[in-house]
Formats: structure tokens, C-alpha cells, sequence
């Protein structure tokens, strides 16, 4: 493997600075540890111990609370083809695949001889929540980052909901399937132009009521109506969720969700969704404010120069470029674009917050054993 400025001494990374989330984790395998209950949750547990899997890694310190870890991954586990990851919990499953698709995608071992076939696509069988607080809802997976990633990054992968899952009880079912990618690398992406908005979408899962999208669209009546609305609905007796999102021109997809909560009424999350949706079609970039750090990883591996016009950076994402940069050599660059008209078009950034995110990714690529 082509590991480019990749680390391999021992590494040892703070995970208490900026954001200090389980992102870290997810992103270098390091702690959390800036938060009111620090160390290891169960969540985060089963990622680390499906990642130890793929890479038959050494793990110490794997288990809930610890505050300190050690892992260091070996080669590939590539007896097994269908890896299952379980938080026993409510768990976010995303927040599964957050931490498992980088590895799987480079997961192929390096093809022995000329005779090129592809590599048998990976399966994760992954149970817990499928949509909980703070982690991307599987809709989100789905309908914003999938697309998104695929077509920038150049990469593929499946995502079937078995079952929906909530919390407190979780029970949730999704099959990832990714295609390993051999003799390339990801491509970079450039996503820059805004476009104006052609489409709005919804995803709703709900017990009851049909409340809740009927105050999420009049809502969305303050800032433009008069275009096709593509909806889907599920249902399901143990929680609700609504994720709306955005297409634009230039296919950027923006996003606002809202979960089930029993302190809140139907009107106020659909309302609350309707609300983050606005405000990230307001400041005018081309990601909203979770796509924003989820795609920093991948423009790292990406062969050559990426760009992501965006609004306000978060904190996650600052987050996601510093251990992003300690473990890939990579080095971003945040530029404040104090006018970016001829992109923003219609929906122009209330504040003028608009960043150009840049680097020069490394081109991580499995080659050819001669
Ligand atoms: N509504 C949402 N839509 C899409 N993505 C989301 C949403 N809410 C949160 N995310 C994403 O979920 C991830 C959350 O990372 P974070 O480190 O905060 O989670 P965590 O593992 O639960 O850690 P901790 O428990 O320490 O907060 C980020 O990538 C963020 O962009």
C-alpha cells in the first residue's frame, strides 16, 4: 500500500483538544475526552472493536469509561468478508459507518499479478440506533452524504435499512457494503458553486402524527414554496424523525433534522428541522454544518487538490482537520471569502461567513504486488 506521508511510528494524540468528541476516535482512533462524562461510551466501544476487527489490531483499553487507549493495526482481516458491529444499545449506527468506511475502502489486499479482478466487496452488519441525538440520522447517510461523497470522491458503497431503531431501545438494523478500491486513489472534489435551489426533500418517519411535517412546511414557506417537494414516509410504532433537505443547480444537498422528543410537541420539531434547514441554506455554502467535517477525512485521502466553499466552520471540523493533519501530513487551508456573489446566486450568506476550505490530499492508493 502506498501509504504517501501516512504515520507508522507510535502516535501519541491529545484527544482533549478542540472539539474533543468521539469524532477523534473515529477519525485517529484517540480518546474523548473534553466532555461531562469523559472516556470511552459503549458507542464507541463497538466502533473501536470493529475497527480492531478489519485491521486484526492490538487494542488496550477498549472498553467503556477508559480514558486512555493504545491500538495499533496490522494487515487486514481479509478471511472474513461480513463484519458485524453491535452497540447493544441505542448506539448510533451511523456513527458506525463514520469509522468504519475509510478502513473498508482500502481494506482489498494489493493484487499479486496482472490479471486484475475486483476485490470482493465488504459487508458490516451494524445494530443500534438509526437515528439519535448529535450523529448524522441513516436518512442523512442516505439522502446528503452518499450521494455527495460518491460523486466527488469517486467511491461506492450500499446502505439497506433493515429496521429503524430509537432510543431507549435501539434494535435498529442497517447492511453496509462497501467496494474496496484498488490501483486508485479517491479523486478530489471541488465543491465550490452553490447553485440555486431546484428541490426540496423529505424523509419522515413517524408513529403518528401528521402534525409535525405540516408545521416543518409552513415554515419553509418563509423562504420559498413554489417548487416540486419529493417526500417519503415510513412509519414505525417506536419514534419519530424528519430530515428535510435541499438540491440546488449545482448538486449540492443541504440538510436540517429533527428528532422525537417527548418534552417537545409534533409542531416544534418539525419546526426545529424547517429552522436548521434555513439557516443552513442561508449562510450560502455548499455543505450544511455536519457534511462540513465528514467530508475533511476524505479530502485528505483524495489525489490532489480539493475545495469545499462552505458557511461558518464548526467545531467539529476544526477538530477534523487537526487530526486529520497529525496522522496524514496534510495541511489545510480556511480562507474567509469576503464575496463570493457570482456562487452564492439567490440565496445569499446573511453574514458573509462563507470559508474556502483547501489541501492537497495525499492520494492514499492499494497497488500492484509485482
Ligand atoms: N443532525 C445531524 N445530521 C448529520 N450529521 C450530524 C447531525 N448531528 C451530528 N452529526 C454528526 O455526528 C458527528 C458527531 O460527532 P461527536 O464527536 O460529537 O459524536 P460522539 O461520538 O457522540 O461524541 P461525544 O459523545 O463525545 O459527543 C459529527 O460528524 C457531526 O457532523
Amino acid at each position: 500500500m502506498s501509504t504517501a506521508a501516512f504515520q507508522t511510528e507510535t502516535l501519541p494524540l491529545d484527544a482533549s483538544l478542540f472539539e474533543g468528541g468521539g469524532q477523534v476516535i473515529r477519525i485517529c482512533i484517540g480518546l474523548r475526552a473534553k466532555r461531562e462524562d469523559p472516556g470511552l461510551k459503549p458507542q464507541h466501544v463497538s466502533g473501536l472493536k470493529l475497527v480492531q476487527n478489519i485491521f486484526q489490531a492490538d487494542l488496550q483499553g477498549g472498553i467503556a469509561r477508559s480514558k486512555e487507549i493504545y491500538f495499533k493495526p496490522n494487515e487486514v482481516n481479509n478471511s472474513i468478508n461480513t463484519f458485524i458491529a453491535d452497540t447493544q444499545t441505542a448506539g448510533s449506527i451511523t456513527l458506525l459507518i463514520q469509522i468504519s468506511l475509510p478502513p473498508l475502502l482500502f481494506s482489498a489486499p494489493p493484487p499479486k499479478s496482472k490479471l486484475f479482478l475486483p476485490p470482493r466487496s465488504k459487508k458490516v452488519i451494524l445494530k443500534g440506533g438509526s437515528a439519535v441525538n448529535a450523529a448524522p440520522p441513516i436518512d442523512f447517510l442516505t439522502e446528503i452524504f452518499k450521494p455527495i461523497v460518491e460523486r466527488e470522491f469517486g467511491l461506492n458503497f450500499d446502505v439497506s435499512i433493515i429496521r429503524r431503531g430509537y432510543y431507549p431501545r435501539g434494535g435498529g438494523e442497517v447492511e453496509l457494503r462497501v467496494d474496496p478500491i484498488v490501483e486508485k486513489s479517491l479523486k478530489p472534489s471541488n465543491l465550490v458553486e452553490r447553485g440555486k435551489i431546484v428541490k426540496f426533500g423529505k424523509q419522515i418517519v413517524e408513529s403518528a402524527s401528521k402534525i409535525l411535517t405540516e408545521a416543518a412546511l409552513f415554515e419553509l414557506e418563509s423562504i420559498q414554496f413554489d417548487i416540486e417537494i419529493n417526500t417519503e414516509r415510513y412509519n414505525t410504532c417506536k419514534g419519530s424523525d424528519i430530515l428535510l433537505w435541499a438540491e440546488t443547480s449545482s448538486g449540492c444537498l443541504i440538510s436540517g433534522h429533527a428528532l422525537s422528543d417527548k418534552k417537545l410537541s409534533p409542531e416544534e420539531i418539525g419546526r426545529r428541522a424547517a429552522e436548521e434547514l434555513i439557516r443552513n441554506i442561508k449562510h450560502g455554502g455548499c455543505v450544511d454544518e455536519y457534511l462540513q467535517d465528514q467530508l475533511i477525512m476524505f479530502m485528505a485521502l483524495a489525489e490532489g487538490k480539493s475545495n469545499l466553499v462552505s458557511g461558518p466552520i464548526t467545531s467539529h471540523t476544526r477538530a477534523a482537520i487537526h487530526f486529520v493533519e497529525v496522522m496524514s501530513g496534510v495541511k489545510f487551508c480556511i480562507k474567509k471569502l469576503d464575496s463570493f456573489d457570482s456562487n452564492v446566486q439567490d440565496d445569499k450568506s446573511e453574514d458573509g461567513n462563507l470559508y474556502l476550505i483547501e489541501c492537497e490530499g495525499i492520494g492514499l492508493k492499494i497497488s500492484k504486488q509485482l
